[in-house]
């Protein structure tokens, strides 16, 4: 049986800067890891299978239109899968959050099967796989963090996880991705300079210049999402965002305990959430058990 994780990102920043004529959006945004994760575990079976066991009432379809069985596809056409496998998720990452879920299992997918069947793909073979699955595929293909150019799939691999810790939370409402880009007013010449906020400017100051445009779109619809930005302010978080489309919303604190009370408080209101160390960084191993 071969083990391994499969991790959630949050965007630091992210500015749509043009609606391009496919109906996507130039953007930049940073990209970074979270210690909230799903497991998978995949052994060789009579016949290719999908089983997700997800916390709360989570509702993750297992047919064709799973990113993980979309990913399984993809490299089926492209190099011919030698055997079939069972694939068990506990499915922890809320979807429908802005936290990449379904595109980080499609990537871990990927890196999986390009491991077990011996493939020898590249990761720059994996991203082309990838096109169709997801415009956030290839930065969890990488495993690294980064500036997210393009549509988000062309990643300046930067060291931009944050030095101190995260607090995330998902208010239970899920929110549409294309809704909040469709309503979403693109803006070619943001005020301020992501990359350099990002690399140069002290986390006190994050809070006037890094900004998340889909906010704008999200938060007048999901009232509690906006609410819960204010009160990681109130919990003591010097920066707090949005992240991608949402509705999950994170706080960056300066220090850990006053991060671990927050993180305690919206335990208290039984929201599902994560506390994420400084300077974390995803053990992207896959291991053979047993
Ligand atoms: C907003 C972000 C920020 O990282 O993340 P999430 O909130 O989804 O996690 C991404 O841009 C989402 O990436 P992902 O969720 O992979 O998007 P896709 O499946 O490729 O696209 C879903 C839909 O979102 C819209 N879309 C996506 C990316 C982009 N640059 N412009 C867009 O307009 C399109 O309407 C597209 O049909
Ligand atoms: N393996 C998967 N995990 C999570 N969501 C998935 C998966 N496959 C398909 N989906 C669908 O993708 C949608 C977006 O999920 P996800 O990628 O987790 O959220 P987000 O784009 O907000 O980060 C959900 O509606 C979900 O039903």
């Amino acid at each position: 049986m071969w083990i391994a994780d499969s991790y959630a990102k949050i965007n630091l920043g992210l500015h749509v800067l043009e609606r391009l004529p496919t109906g996507y959006h130039r953007i930049e945004t940073g990209f970074c890891f979270l210690d909230w994760r799903d497991h998978f575990e995949v052994e060789q079976a009579p016949e290719m299978k999908l089983e997700i066991d997800s916390s709360g009432d989570q509702d993750i379809p297992t047919d064709e239109s799973n990113l993980i069985n979309k990913a399984i596809a993809a490299l089926d056409r492209y190099v011919g899968l030698q055997h079939n496998y069972l694939i068990r998720v506990e499915k922890r990452i809320p979807a429908g959050a802005g936290l990449g879920g379904g595109s980080s299992n499609a990537a871990l997918t990927l890196r999986m099967f390009n491991k077990i069947e011996d493939l020898g793909l590249s990761d720059d073979e994996l991203i082309d796989l990838s096109r169709d699955l997801g415009a956030d595929v290839p930065f969890f293909i990488k495993g690294k963090t980064g500036i997210g150019h393009g549509i988000g799939h062309e990643i300046e691999e930067l060291d931009i996880q944050p030095d101190y810790p995260i607090v995330t939370c998902f208010p239970d409402e899920s929110s549409s991705t294309p809704e909040a880009y469709r309503y979403c007013q693109p803006n070619p010449e943001p005020d301020f300079d992501l990359k350099k906020t990002l690399t140069q400017t002290e986390l006190d100051e994050w809070r006037y210049e890094l900004v998340n445009d889909l906010e704008q779109t999200v938060f007048p619809r999901i009232h509690v999402a906006g609410n819960l930005k204010d009160q990681m302010y109130e919990f003591g978080a010097l920066y707090a965002s949005m992240t991608g489309s949402g509705s999950a919303v994170y706080g960056v604190f300066e220090q850990e305990f006053v991060a671990t009370e927050a993180y305690k408080g919206l335990l208290e209101l039984e929201l599902p959430c994560s506390l994420t160390p400084a300077g974390f960084t995803p053990d992207y191993g896959i291991y053979r058990k047993g």
